[in-house]
């Protein structure tokens, strides 16, 4: 007999159109995630020499950041950027760059080249285009996207009731990044589109605890992905998308 957590557990497995991969905690999760992560970076790496990983803020990925941190990859040729940055600067406490700074490009990584999203500018509209540029001058398409997902259905900053949402979403959008205002986080924010994020040669949304798998569960039976942003990557079936959960 199933547990109701384990209901929804088969539920969302059984409606999703990518993989979905459960672990029973979040150690096993990270160190399964970062032989991912560094398979796919060495991949490019030997073809390429070089390889891109962009990565995203919150509080879930940080014990990843500290693995990945201390894997033996020619890290000097990986170049590592952000899925979404506030619009605030790198000593605020709220800041994914400081984050990154000081939970990833730590130890082996950090001789990465990192590509922040905040810039020097006047405010968040100014700055796109500089950032727009720093973007384009990075290999596409990325080799590995990770994501996460706040409780509302955003990622990156892709957010519900935001103005720039139609448009960060839109399969046609040329634009790399976009800025926004989420009404109900703090910051204005800078945020790749859709269609840079799910190009990715890998996509993987990382996500922890039963909260973030109920809402995973909501954003398949939303009516639009207007009101779940993680709709348009869960319903697309041309994006190699996965799904990292532990408790
Ligand atoms: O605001 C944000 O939240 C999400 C999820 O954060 P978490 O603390 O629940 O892990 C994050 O993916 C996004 O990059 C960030 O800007």
């Amino acid at each position: 007999m199933k547990t109701p957590f384990e209901q929804v557990l088969t539920d969302v497995t059984a409606k999703l159109q990518h993989p979905l991969l459960s672990f029973s905690d979040s150690e096993k999760l990270v160190i399964a995630l970062t032989d991912t992560i560094s398979d796919t970076l060495q991949m490019s790496l030997n073809a390429r020499n070089q390889a891109t990983l962009v990565v995203s803020g919150g509080s879930t990925p940080i014990p990843l950041f500290k693995k990945l941190a201390a894997y033996d990859l020619n890290w000097a040729n990986v170049n590592v950027t952000l899925a979404d940055e506030r619009w605030v600067d790198e000593n605020h406490d709220d800041s994914n760059t400081q984050l990154v700074k000081t939970q990833l490009l730590q130890k082996r990584a950090s001789a990465a080249r990192f590509i922040g999203l905040k810039t020097p500018a006047v405010d968040i509209d100014s700055g796109l285009d500089s950032c727009s540029t720093a973007l384009k001058q990075l290999p596409q398409p990325f080799d590995v996207v990770i994501l996460g997902m706040g409780n509302d259905g955003h990622t990156a900053s892709l957010f519900p009731n935001t103005t720039t949402l139609k448009e960060g979403l839109s399969p046609a959008t040329d634009k790399l990044c976009l800025s926004c205002q989420p009404p109900t986080a703090p910051h204005q924010r800078i945020t790749l589109t859709y269609p840079l994020l799910s190009s990715a040669k890998q996509v993987i949304l990382h996500i922890a605890g039963e909260d973030k798998l109920l809402t995973l569960q909501k954003a398949l039976a939303a009516k639009n992905q207007a009101d779940m942003p993680i709709r348009a990557f869960l319903q697309d079936p041309s994006i190699n998308f996965v799904v990292y959960w532990s408790p």
